[in-house]
């Protein structure tokens, strides 16, 4: 099978800092690829390198198996890669609606349309589909994002890059700041995501989780991938051996 999405031999250097030496990755249709590594090990540059914020140096960036240039988010996002970061991306002052469509809204048809009038009532309807389809519960979709729990906020940010990718989403850490109750509903949302076909890449520095949810881990380790396991069949100390260099299963290879 073809990787929806697949990187190949990415060099990135800040500086004289080599962050990436080389790194490859891939994730296909319809499962969930963790993507993990110890502090500094490449994970957020393999990324932005990945979602148009950073230009590699070198190598290449493969979608259903053409090399494309992401020289741009938008870029990116045209091509059907969305993200989801940590730092909780949304507009507080928004309703859940208004943040699902934040920077895409539906404008009323005719002149209002022109004139920029919103319609409001459509989106709030399609955004109450959209959460209904991915399992997303809100008290209210009628008050400002910022007054909803830590989770639910999540949630609508996940719901947020779901809805507007076509293949692959990223997400860096999105439950690093929740609850455990908070947490299993962001990773319900990860898994209906997934079985819908979409690509999702997790980073995670949370095993017990990235056992959990992912059907395969990718270890980043110096900024080279060093090993590839089906998640089934890994223990945490797989993981933890190939994070910290214990293990060296694709240099073997
Ligand atoms: N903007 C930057 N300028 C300079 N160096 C950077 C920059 N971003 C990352 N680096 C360096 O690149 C290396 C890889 O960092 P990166 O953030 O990709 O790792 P990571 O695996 O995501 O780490 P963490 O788990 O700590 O977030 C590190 O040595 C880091 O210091």
């Amino acid at each position: 099978m073809t990787p929806v999405l697949q990187a190949q031999n990415i060099v990135k250097h800040y500086g004289s800092v080599e962050a990436l030496r080389g790194a490859s990755f891939e994730v296909a249709a319809g499962e969930v690829v963790a993507l993990i590594g110890d502090n500094g090990a490449g994970k957020s540059t393999l990324v932005k390198c990945l979602s148009g914020v950073e230009i590699p140096d070198s190598g290449t960036v493969l979608i259903d198996g053409n090399p494309v240039t992401l020289d741009s988010p938008v870029t990116a996002r045209r091509l059907g890669i969305e993200t989801v970061y940590q730092d909780l991306a949304v507009a507080p002052e928004l309703d859940p609606a208004a943040n699902l469509f934040l920077g895409r809204e539906i404008k009323r048809k005719g002149l209002l349309g022109k004139l920029g009038v919103l319609d409001k009532p459509e989106m709030r309807r399609q955004a109450a589909e959209e959460f209904s389809r991915l399992g997303v519960t809100l008290q209210s979709i009628d008050v400002p994002i910022g007054s909803l729990s830590g989770g639910q906020r999540q949630s609508v940010a996940v719901a947020r890059s779901v809805v507007w990718a076509s293949k692959v989403v990223f997400m860096d850490e999105p439950t690093a700041a929740l609850g455990v109750v908070q947490r299993e509903k962001v990773l319900d949302v990860i898994r209906r995501v997934r079985d819908e076909g979409m690509a999702v890449v997790l980073i995670s520095h949370n095993m017990p989780e990235v056992l959990s949810v992912s059907d395969r881990v990718e270890v980043l380790r110096l900024g080279r991938r060093v090993a590839r396991f089906s998640a089934a069949g890994a223990t945490l100390e797989d993981l933890v051996g190939a994070m910290t260099g214990a293990l060296t299963q694709e240099d073997a290879a």
